[in-house]
């Protein structure tokens, strides 16, 4: 729940540290020292200082971040970011480049604490610098992905779902992580029309006032006329139809290998995809660097940058901060504009 005026001052985002042996360090730093990041919003960094000074040293930067106690940060004022140390890791026990039980703690601590602060009301949004998803698994079993996680530590019960973001198009998925074996059982009519709802929602919460959505088959050439697979003719299409007479504007199915293509040039705001990579490979060729990871349907908005811990880069000073600035400024906007529904209610 947004608490105060975001809408005057800047958003407080929460900024958890994210999987220590990758380029998390790294890109935390880069974050902190961007101006329009400091324009834009009010960071509380979540971490180790010790960790966040490597980062900083491996990006040439020289941060001069104050820190502040978690339980009474507010009282060092709005107009600097601050850093909440937690003083968990020992560098000395990080191995770079790998997934262990003390990065996944480190991470998986930073985060709770930030969701904690956003569901407290203390922060409007939450972001992260990327973890590692077996890192993550080693400190919390139960940690299939970010929502499920989010699910557990604030109690949340509705529905969540990740849509990858850049300013051209969204991807919105029908299905996300499960295994590919499962994902035509795994589709039917109800699921994409409550999809087609929630990216239509999400859509409009990132300020699209009309927001038109594109649909991808499942087969190849959308299963041409039943030939390749039928789940189009029998799941797909009344989908469509059902959300077109729900009142939404939304296209398709189309075949999965154009419906990028028709997005972009005829102003689509967003593909529905039916699993993971059907639309990631797209997006991540459209816009590696700037492309953000959104957890929309949550009380607050979580934002990420959609590429991961690239630890073949780790420690080497060259990461790219520009999808991670997309995050944290997405997220800022979701946060000036909830505030400003609240404040009209
Ligand atoms: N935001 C997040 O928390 C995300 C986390 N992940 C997790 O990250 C881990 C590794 O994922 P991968 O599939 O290997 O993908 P990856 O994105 O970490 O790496 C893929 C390639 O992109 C390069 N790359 C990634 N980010 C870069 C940057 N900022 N600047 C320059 N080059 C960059 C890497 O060096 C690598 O060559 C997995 O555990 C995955 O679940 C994946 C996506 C998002
Ligand atoms: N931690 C966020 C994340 O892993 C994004 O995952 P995906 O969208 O690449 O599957």
């Amino acid at each position: 729940m947004i608490k105060d005026g975001a809408t005057e001052t800047r958003p407080v985002i929460a900024l958890a540290m994210g999987d220590p042996a990758g380029i998390s360090p790294e890109l935390t730093a880069r974050i902190i020292a961007l101006p329009e990041i400091r324009e834009a919003a009010h960071l509380v960094v979540i971490g180790d200082r010790r960790i966040l000074e490597g980062g900083a040293k491996e990006a040439g930067l020289d941060l001069n971040l104050a820190s502040a106690p978690l339980d009474s940060f507010e009282l060092a004022g709005k107009d600097r970011h601050v850093f909440i140390d937690l003083a968990h890791l020992n560098p000395a026990d990080v191995v770079r480049g790998e997934a262990t039980l003390a990065g996944g703690t480190f991470a998986t601590t930073n985060f709770r604490t930030a969701l904690k602060l956003a569901d407290g009301g203390r922060a409007h949004a939450v972001c992260f610098t990327p973890f590692n998803k077996k890192a993550m698994r080693y400190a919390y079993s139960g940690y299939d992905d970010e929502i499920r996680f989010v699910a557990d530590v604030i109690g949340f019960t509705g529905k969540a779902r990740e849509f990858n973001v850049l300013e051209r198009v969204w991807n919105a998925r029908v299905t996300s992580h499960i295994p590919l074996a499962e994902v035509a059982s795994a589709l039917s009519v109800e699921g994409i029309v409550a999809e087609l709802a929630l990216t239509q929602a999400c859509l409009k919460s990132a300020g699209h006032e009309n927001p038109r959505i594109i649909v991808a088959g499942l087969n190849p050439h959308a299963g041409d006329g039943g030939n390749f697979g039928t789940e189009e003719i029998d799941i797909i299409e009344p989908a469509v139809a059902a959300a077109q007479k729900a009142g939404l504007d939304v296209a398709g199915p189309f075949p999965a290998d154009t419906v990028f293509l028709r997005a972009l040039k005829e102003e689509f705001h967003a593909v529905l995809t039916m699993y993971h990579d059907q639309g990631q490979i797209a997006m991540k060729l459209i816009g590696f660097d700037k492309g953000v990871t959104m957890i929309g349907g949550l009380p607050f908005p979580l934002c990420t940058p959609a590429h991961g811990t690239a630890y073949d880069i780790a420690g080497k000073g060259i990461a790219d901060v520009g999808a991670s600035r997309e995050a944290l400024l997405l997220a800022a906007r979701m946060a000036r504009r909830a505030a400003a529904l609240s404040a009209a209610a």
